[in-house]
This record gives structure tokens, C-alpha cells and sequence, in this order.
């Protein structure tokens, strides 16, 4: 049984933000880059976050992932409380329950397409599920190139292997940093059909930063930041109300 089943309550969000709100310095020159955001991730959906540069978005992520603490409020990762906790706990909430996809893909360019997805369970102590793993390159298109260096792979391929990496843990959350950013507009939208068909076959939870409005009608709802604050949410999205949105966010 996988880990997120074992030790959270079914019917719980995947993740909860409670009266979030991140100041970056003090006095005159501090920046509130989140002001009291709430919200809920539904385990098992897709959810994209939208905004003006500087609306707080990577700051959201950030707080989300517990790769940086709110100055106040709560966020919870399944069961876990992350406001409030120690550097060395957090690291390994981050190891253990979140996946991380960035632009750039981060794979090890010594290691082998299997070898870097492997190294994520052997950071954490973790037994290597082969079968796992085995049936995770197969989901992601990778299955007859586990032998492959990264450099020998496309920039579509060596983000499927960084999804793969980010799904071997079982995480609670997988945090998506502009995806797609790097790639062609067809192997993009490849990347975000398999984003949505994981989701939809194992019950994933996907979050995502993007600025494309096409990206994020890929996702079950978009979550609108603005100024710090959560300034809309729209389900089963399309990519012309998404536009039309921003737009009206001051987005040009
Ligand atoms: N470490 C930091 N120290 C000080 N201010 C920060 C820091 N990180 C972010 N900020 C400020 O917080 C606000 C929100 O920044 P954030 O990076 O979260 O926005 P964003 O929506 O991700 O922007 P972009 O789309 O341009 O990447 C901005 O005003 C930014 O300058």
C-alpha cells in the first residue's frame, strides 16, 4: 500500500493553506508577497496557479512545499503541519512527500534514466521499488530507455524521467515550476497530458505555476493570484476564460 495511504485519513486535501500570509524582510523595506491565502487541494486533481509576475505564485509554491515558512498561518501537507517546523524536519517532509518538476529538468548527467529516478528513495532510506519504478518509466514513455544518459535524450524525454522522479515516492503533492517552459509547443502539451492521465490513473495531486493560459486549461481548476491574494478560481478552465481573466488582472 502506498505511503500516502498508510498514514493519511481518506477524504483529507491533499494540501491546505490556512490564512497563509509571507512577509520577506521588516520595517520599510519588507515585501508581503502572500496576504491570509486559504485553500484546499482535493487529492487525485490537477490544479494550476496563475498571476501577474510578482503576485506571489512562486512564493505559494514555496510555502507549499515547505521549502520556505509562512510568517503566519498554517499549511498542511496531508496530515502534516509544516508551519512552524524545524529546517532538518522540513527536509525531510520534502524528500519524502513532495515531487518537485522544475523547467530545467535537474537530472544527473552521470546517471542513468533509471539510476536518477532510483536515487530519489535511496536519498530517503527507502528499500528501490523496481516494480515501481519499472511501471513508472513504462507510464511515462521512458520504459525502453532506462539504460539512456540524459544527454542522450530530448528535452520532452528528460522531463518524463523528472516526472517519473518526482512521482517514486508516492508524494502527497507533486509541485510543478513552469513545466513546460523549456519545451516546444507539441511536446509541452504532451508533458501536460501525461500530468493529467497520472492524475488521472493513480490518483495523483498535481500543482502547477505556469503563465500559459493553454497549460493551465489542461489542469482541473486554476487557482488566480493577484497582489498576494487569491483573487479567483475557476474550474474545468478553458484556455480563452483563462486569458480573458488575466487580462482583466492586468495581465497583458
Ligand atoms: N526572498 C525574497 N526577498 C524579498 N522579496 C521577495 C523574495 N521573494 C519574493 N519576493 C517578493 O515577493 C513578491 C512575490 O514574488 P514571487 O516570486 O512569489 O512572485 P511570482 O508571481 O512568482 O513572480 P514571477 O511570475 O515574476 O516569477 C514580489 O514582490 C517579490 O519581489
Amino acid at each position: 500500500m502506498s505511503r500516502a495511504l498508510t498514514t493519511t485519513s481518506v477524504g483529507t486535501s491533499a494540501l491546505r493553506l490556512e490564512s497563509v500570509t509571507k512577509t520577506y524582510g521588516s520595517g520599510e523595506n519588507s515585501v508581503t508577497a502572500l496576504r491570509d491565502v486559504s485553500i484546499a487541494l482535493d487529492r487525485g486533481t490537477f490544479t494550476a496557479v496563475m498571476g501577474p509576475s510578482g503576485s506571489g505564485k512562486s512564493t505559494f509554491l514555496h510555502c507549499a512545499a515547505g521549502l520556505d515558512q509562512p510568517t503566519s498561518g498554517s499549511v498542511l501537507l496531508g496530515d502534516v503541519e509544516l508551519a512552524g517546523m524545524k529546517e532538518a524536519a522540513l527536509t525531510a517532509v520534502r524528500r519524502d512527500r513532495v515531487g518537485f518538476v522544475f523547467q530545467a529538468y535537474n537530472l544527473m548527467s552521470a546517471l542513468t534514466v533509471e539510476e536518477n529516478v532510483a536515487l530519489v528513495p535511496r536519498l530517503s532510506g527507502h528499500e528501490v521499488d523496481r516494480a515501481w519504478l519499472r511501471e513508472l518509466l513504462g507510464r511515462v514513455g521512458m520504459g525502453d530507455r532506462a539504460d539512456r544518459r540524459p544527454s542522450q535524450l530530448s528535452g520532452g524525454q528528460q522531463q518524463r524521467v523528472a516526472i517519473a522522479r518526482a512521482l517514486v515516492n508516492r508524494p502527497e503533492v507533486v509541485m510543478a515550476d513552469e513545466p513546460t517552459g523549456a519545451l516546444d509547443t507539441r511536446t509541452g502539451r504532451q508533458v501536460l497530458e501525461l500530468f493529467r492521465q497520472l492524475v488521472l490513473e493513480l490518483g495523483q495531486t498535481v500543482l502547477m505555476v505556469t503563465h500559459d493560459p493553454v497549460a493551465a486549461s489542461y489542469a482541473d481548476s486554476v487557482v488566480f493570484l493577484a497582489d498576494g491574494r487569491i483573487a479567483g478560481r475557476m474550474h474545468h478552465p478553458t484556455a480563452a476564460q483563462v486569458s480573458e481573466f488575466m487580462t482583466n488582472l492586468g495581465e497583458v
